[in-house]
């Protein structure tokens, strides 16, 4: 390929959900479609997708997991494809589906160069005291344990959006960047490098999330391996894909599910709400703590950008942080938008997901290298 990359395909294979996009040189999307409930095993659907595209100059794939080795972008050959594969334990309802984008398009495009872009790369920037377990220190040093965080594309994009629409103030702010979907997590940003955040050593600590638990007592999943006879495997399925959301209601993992749920009387849904709110509220205001405060909130994701309910329920009880909305402004909002209070001290923002963004930036970057 001769000069910079026109046409970037982007594949962004989450937990639930398989988003592919086609940006121009003017990162316009010219094509789109969102798989929902892709489990990694039916590629048909992103085969025909990537055959009816004119013309696909360069890939980016997000990976959840760069583990130790992948700390930024990566061009990706044999190895690095066998490498990223090898880290499947370490996120088991993610980098199968992102290895299964990348061999799929690369059966379609043979010779199309393509670009691994890190849920984690974003948080390498963490300081070692909030990054590190604390666990034998010989444990973290042979197997590399320590909270690596996800999302950071994300988190990485509408931070700097954040950034850009609550200028003036000049000084670089504190943020608390929310990204509730089907995975959630928070990440607290100053000067624009990530300084901590909710998910840990896989994307399975933090907020309660659609079939996630989040966190959990360490000693509680010992209890149930001890005294309830359950195996690793058993173990793992449920904190995965049966708890969370899903798991308090008794069925849907859906927000907009639970919420209808809740309006026609289910207690379970009621509950499960409830502890989701009661989560986010508390993470929120722990980053706050790696912040030494905060200038700015940021909502996005599937829950972020769409449930006002859920941004002013969990608004509403950091009023003592300055924090305050404007309940129009909330809930008329779509697209970008303030939705702080008039006289608030900490601007709220709604800002759109936007890794495919992120992820052709990158994938222009490393390609240009
Ligand atoms: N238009 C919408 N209105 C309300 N809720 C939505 C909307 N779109 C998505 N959601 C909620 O967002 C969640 C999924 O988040 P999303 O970011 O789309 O998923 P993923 O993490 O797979 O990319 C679901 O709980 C769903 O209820
Ligand atoms: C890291 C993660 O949880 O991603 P997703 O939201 O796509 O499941
Ligand atoms: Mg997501």
């Amino acid at each position: 390929m001769t000069g910079a990359p026109v046409h970037v395909l982007v594949v962004n294979a989450g937990s639930s959900s398989l988003k592919l996009r086609l940006l121009d040189a003017a990162d316009e999307v010219v094509d789109a479609v969102a798989l929902e409930n892709w489990d990694g095993a039916d590629t048909a659907e992103l085969e025909r997708f990537v055959r009816r595209l004119p013309s696909v100059d360069a890939v980016g794939h997000r990976i959840v997991h760069g583990g130790r080795r992948f700390s930024e972008p990566v061009r990706i050959d044999d190895e690095v494809r066998e490498a990223i594969g090898g880290l499947a334990d370490l996120a088991p309802l993610h980098q199968p589906r992102g290895v299964a984008g990348i061999d799929t398009v690369a059966q379609v495009l043979p010779g199309t160069p393509a670009v691994a872009c890190f849920d984690t790369a974003f948080h390498t920037t963490i300081p070692d005291a909030a990054a590190t377990y604390a666990l034998p220190a010989e444990w973290n040093r042979r197997w590399g344990l320590r909270r690596y965080g996800f999302h950071g594309l994300s988190h990485a994009y509408v931070t700097r959006r954040a950034a850009e629409l609550t200028r003036p103030p000049a000084r670089e702010p504190r943020i608390v960047s929310c990204h509730l979907g089907a995975g959630a997590s928070l990440a607290a940003v100053a000067g624009g490098r990530s300084v901590d955040t909710t998910m840990g050593f896989t994307p399975l600590a933090g907020l309660v999330m659609a079939t996630r638990t989040g966190s959990v007592d360490p000693g509680l999943v010992l209890w149930l391996q001890q005294q309830a006879g359950m195996d690793a495997d058993c173990l793992s399925h449920a904190l995965e894909r049966e708890s969370g959301l899903a798991g308090l209601s008794g069925g849907t993992g859906d927000m907009r599910e639970i919420m209808s749920g809740m309006d026609s009387g289910d207690e379970a849904c009621r509950l499960a709400f409830d502890v989701y709110v009661h989560r986010l509220r508390r993470e929120i205001a722990a980053m706050t703590g790696s912040l030494g405060g905060i200038d700015v909130l940021v909502f996005t994701g599937g829950v972020g950008e769409h449930n006002a309910r859920v941004r002013a329920e969990a608004a509403g009880g950091l009023r003592y942080l300055g924090v305050t909305l404007d309940t129009k402004a909330n809930e008329a909002c779509t697209g970008e938008a303030d939705i702080s209070g008039a006289a608030a001290p900490v601007r709220t923002l709604v800002v759109p997901a936007r890794e495919d963004l992120e992820i052709t930036a990158h994938t222009r970057r490393t390609l240009a290298e």
